[in-house]
């Protein structure tokens, strides 16, 4: 294949950057302790400095791969999918999810929403970003807002978030890894204040597993 034939399906999103598979529990948000496996998507440039998969961002690092290959091995592990990275929303999702839909999964995504929503998905986890903030269309279509807390400014962006989605999206707040001793306990009293909050924890973390 040329680069500019690999470049096509690259742009249709027959082939994507794929960084790494696993089948585990979900452990943040709505659907955490539920069974999936992972699909992580490199590439990402919205650059948060806290990001806990640094090594997704540069796409050509990692090798692009047909959306065939993918979802064959991937609905052999789980009949819920969910796909990451990176930032999903970089690349064409339509054809990874009409193919996965064709094989009767759920399809789930985790995204900052900061580019155009495509892909055809049963549930969508938005985690907006300050630097990149989400495109309308997703504010209307999220099943879970998850915001980050890294500091107290984050509560009032979550806030401003909040405002954004639509009424059935389910509110959660979730600690900064790094950070989490010292923003749990405001996190805490916050949601116990402000109760159409709900606290997400990264469960795997404490599970060690992936
Ligand atoms: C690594 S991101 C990939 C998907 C997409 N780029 C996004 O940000 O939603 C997956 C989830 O992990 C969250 N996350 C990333 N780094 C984190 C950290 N250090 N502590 C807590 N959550 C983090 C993100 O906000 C997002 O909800
Ligand atoms: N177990 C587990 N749950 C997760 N929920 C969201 C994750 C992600 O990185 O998108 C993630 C992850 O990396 N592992
Ligand atoms: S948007 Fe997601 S993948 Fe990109 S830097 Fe932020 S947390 Fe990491
Ligand atoms: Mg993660």
């Amino acid at each position: 294949m040329t680069r500019r034939e690999r470049q096509e399906l690259i742009d249709k999103g027959l082939l994507l950057p794929l960084m790494e598979e696993f089948y585990t529990i979900q452990g943040e948000g709505f659907h955490k302790g539920t069974a999936a496996y992972f699909v992580r998507i490199g590439g990402c440039d919205v650059g948060c400095h806290w990001c806990d998969v640094k090594e997704s961002w540069l796409a050509e690092l990692h090798p692009p791969t047909a959306t065939e290959k993918i979802v064959e091995n991937a609905v052999s592990f789980s009949d819920t999918i969910i796909v990451t990275g990176g930032e999903p929303l970089t690349w064409d999702m339509g054809p990874l999810t009409a193919q996965l839909k064709a094989k009767g999964v759920q399809t789930h995504i985790e995204t900052s929403g900061a580019y155009r929503l495509t892909g055809e998905w049963d549930w969508i986890c938005l985690s907006p970003k300050k630097m990149k903030l989400p495109t309308e269309e997703v504010y209307e279509k999220a099943h879970e807002l998850k915001c980050i807390i890294y500091n107290n400014d984050d509560f009032k962006f979550a806030e401003e978030q909040a405002a954004k989605v639509n009424g059935n999206c389910i509110l959660y707040l979730q600690p900064e890894w790094s950070k989490r001793d010292k923003v749990m306990p405001k996190i805490v009293d916050y949601v116990m204040a402000n109760p159409k909050w709900k606290v997400s924890l990264q469960t795997h973390k404490y599970l060690n597993i992936p």
